[in-house]
């Protein structure tokens, strides 16, 4: 239709090959904005390749596209401002060794270098320095500022990894197992977080294998199984006892309370 916004993503016929096998086999998908979406699947489903496939460290064989935003060239750096990206490789690469002693305020204002650091050639205007504030604010840990990344808990590091992704206030967030290594007080005020994220505008895609996570504002659910889409529609077509024992292989009962969904396996 003349005037429609193309899809913040659009994946069409999309394969890739990893280690001679085909992990991801000819997958069609679509988000427009503003469609939060959740991306389900077993281990091994193939969501990381995906994934790594929408932030462009691994491309489609021939025949295949993935666009974003009408586009299928991107240049690298304005693609992390338009999309961040927060998984555990992401935290490991700002925490591990080759972080270093990165403390969470250059973690984040790093952001805007598409760095994992700041070099003295890196300078910071009052803009910079103001957003870098805010994101850590707005994710409630302006107090970890100075602390090295790498002596943060999971959830201390995870909200640093999301203020790191919104400084840009990008377009889209992809999350993938955010929720991973959390307790179950703290991941209830991690995912209160991420509603008022994906309210305040951002569409969010989270990547996970807890129906728990699924937070009331996502609409969209993608199955995913053996590298192929298993399903595709709205939470309760989607989050249904059949479909879901199907995609992990053993029965599952699913319950809802109010706009949240819980499923017991087994
Ligand atoms: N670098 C690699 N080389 C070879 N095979 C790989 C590589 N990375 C992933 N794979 C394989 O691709 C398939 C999909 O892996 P992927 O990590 O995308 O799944 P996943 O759904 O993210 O799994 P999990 O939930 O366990 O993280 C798996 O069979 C995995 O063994």
């Amino acid at each position: 239709m003349i005037g429609e916004r193309p899809p913040l993503l659009d994946i069409r016929d999309a394969s890739v090959l990893r280690g001679g096998q085909l992990v991801l086999d000819h997958i069609s998908l679509s988000v427009r904005e503003g469609q939060h979406t959740a991306i389900l699947g077993p281990n091994g489903a193939g969501k990381s390749t995906l994934m790594a496939l929408i932030s462009r460290d691994l491309y489609p064989l021939h025949g295949g596209q993935v666009g974003i935003m009408g586009q299928e060239r991107w240049r690298i750096r304005d693609l992390r401002s338009l999309i961040g990206i927060v998984s555990p490789s992401v935290h490991l690469d700002l925490a591990g060794e080759s972080g270093g002693r990165l403390d969470a305020f250059s973690a984040v204002a790093a952001a805007f270098f598409s760095s994992r650091g700041l070099s003295p050639n890196h300078s910071l205007d009052d803009d910079m320095l103001r957003r870098a504030g805010e994101a850590l604010t707005r994710m409630g840990v302006n107090h970890l500022a100075a602390r090295e990344v790498a002596t943060l808990s999971s959830g201390e590091a995870r909200r640093v990894l999301i203020a790191r992704a919104l400084v840009h206030n990008p377009r889209a967030l992809i999350l993938d197992e955010p929720c991973q290594g959390l307790d179950p007080g703290t991941r209830r005020r991690f995912l209160e977080d991420l509603r008022e994220v994906a309210r305040a505008g951002t569409t969010l895609i989270l990547v996970t294998h807890h129906v728990e996570e699924i937070l009331p504002e996502i609409a969209q659910i993608i199955l995913l199984k053996h590298g192929k889409i298993a399903g595709a529609g709205d939470k309760d077509a989607m989050l249904e006892r059949g479909r879901l024992g199907a995609l992990f292989d053993t029965p599952a009962k699913v319950r809802r309370n109010g706009d949240w969904y819980h499923a017991d396996f087994g």
